[in-house]
């Protein structure tokens, strides 16, 4: 256990209780206002009767936003808000920052690495069988503990910082709970007819020294591995979105995209939807989770990560985001996030494994893509690479 250098004191302001949702990113701004109620919780199978039913007695300017788990039998988080506004005033500050802060490997690194081994002698063993593994998402997590009640809307203000990423808070189910983060990948955009994904798959670091962070984006964009691994997951919003679509495209095949921490292999893939009406919330729930968070086959892999993984992912690897009465809307991957509580948080963070991928590498994957969240925490950037405990 290892304390944080800043003792600032802990401050909760009224920004802090303001609305069960907000967002910030290129997509757009925009935050609950008006009188707000959450919707009866269910699963996918029911969603589109309870969103039928939540817009129906609510005005045209009404918004639903909120979570859907990761696991697809556990129950969503949505929120219908009468109102929304696309002002955010930012109101971090030195002040906001939690007060000491205390953060635990849950698992240790090297047990993390171990799963990985795991994963991978399970390829093995299933490489000629039809239906055998081909890819799983395993994450870890880190738990932090402050001495005082944790920021929430400071904490989403400082992530917003960098601008390819999309910050989000979304209000849970419990007092003071809160997934909050800053996503590099949107899983489905809808305006009018209009859809568009943007799936990443294949990561790696970016470095403070420019020649090297050339020369890591250039070892991706070659990297076979990489390559293999993002396929499998155009392959499959592809094949999801393709029943809902009268022309679907991925005009400009893969490229590399970069937040402040990190490189990815990222695809634009757009569609015109059959019918414009279709709610952006139900393209989401039909494409998560999608094999960035999970794997091939999607149902084997959720099975495995419940296996090898030691923390419940909840709302983690799920999707965010809001949907207006006309079905338009965006829907985001919850990664690079943190379910926060009071004055604890649990920050996550997983790698795509596929033949080939690497235990040690995978563990070190994982340790830079907490490091927005740890600054945005006030805690060394590479708190997650020391084994604590
Ligand atoms: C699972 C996470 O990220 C996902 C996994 C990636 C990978 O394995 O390369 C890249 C982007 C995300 O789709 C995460 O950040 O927790």
């Amino acid at each position: 256990m290892m304390i944080s250098p800043d003792l600032a004191a802990c401050r909760v302001d009224a920004a802090d209780t303001g609305g069960p949702f907000a967002f910030r990113g290129p997509h757009g701004t925009l935050r609950a206002d008006g009188p707000t109620r959450a919707i009866e919780s269910g699963t996918g199978d029911s969603l589109p009767a309870r969103i039928t039913r939540a817009f129906a007695g609510a005005g045209p300017s009404a918004v639903i936003g909120g979570a859907l788990p990761f696991a697809r039998h556990q129950t969503d988080c949505l929120w219908l808000a009468h109102s929304c506004r696309h002002d955010l005033p930012a109101t971090a500050s030195p002040a906001d920052r939690p007060s000491p802060q205390r953060w635990r490997a849950d698992p240790a690194p090297r047990v993390y690495a171990g799963s990985v081994e795991q994963a991978l002698r399970i390829m093995r063993a299933e490489a000629t069988q039809p239906e055998g593994l081909r890819k799983i998402v395993l994450a870890r997590t880190l738990a932090i503990e402050a001495n005082g009640p944790i920021p929430q809307q400071a904490l989403m203000d400082r992530l917003a910082d960098d601008p390819v990423v999309t910050a989000f808070r979304v209000a849970l189910p419990q007092p003071d709970r809160a997934l909050i983060g800053a996503t590099p990948e949107l899983l489905v955009e809808k305006t009018g007819s209009k859809i568009f994904s943007f799936p990443l798959a294949g990561s790696a670091r970016r470095n403070p020294d420019p020649i090297r962070d050339a020369d890591a984006c250039a070892a991706l964009a070659r990297s076979e591995k990489d390559r293999r691994e993002h396929a499998m997951v155009v392959e499959f919003i592809m094949d999801t979105l393709t029943p809902w679509c009268s022309h679907l495209t991925a005009p400009e095949g893969t490229g590399l995209t970069s937040t402040r921490s990190m490189w990815h292999l990222g695809t634009r893939i757009e569609g015109r939807l059959s019918d414009p009406d279709t709610p952006s919330v139900l393209l989401a729930a039909a494409l998560h989770p999608t094999p960035a968070v999970c794997g091939l086959p999607c149902s084997r892999a959720a099975a495995l990560i419940g296996e090898l993984e030691p923390v419940a992912r909840d709302f983690y690897a799920g999707a965010v985001g809001w949907c207006r009465p006309d079905g338009d809307g965006a829907w985001f991957v919850a990664i690079r996030c943190a379910d926060v509580c009071g004055a604890q948080a649990r920050l996550y963070a997983g790698a795509g494994i596929v033949p080939g991928s690497d235990p040690d590498s995978e563990t070190e994957e994982t340790a830079s893509k907490f490091a927005a969240l740890l600054r945005a925490f006030g805690l060394p950037a590479d708190a997650a690479r020391y084994p604590t405990d």
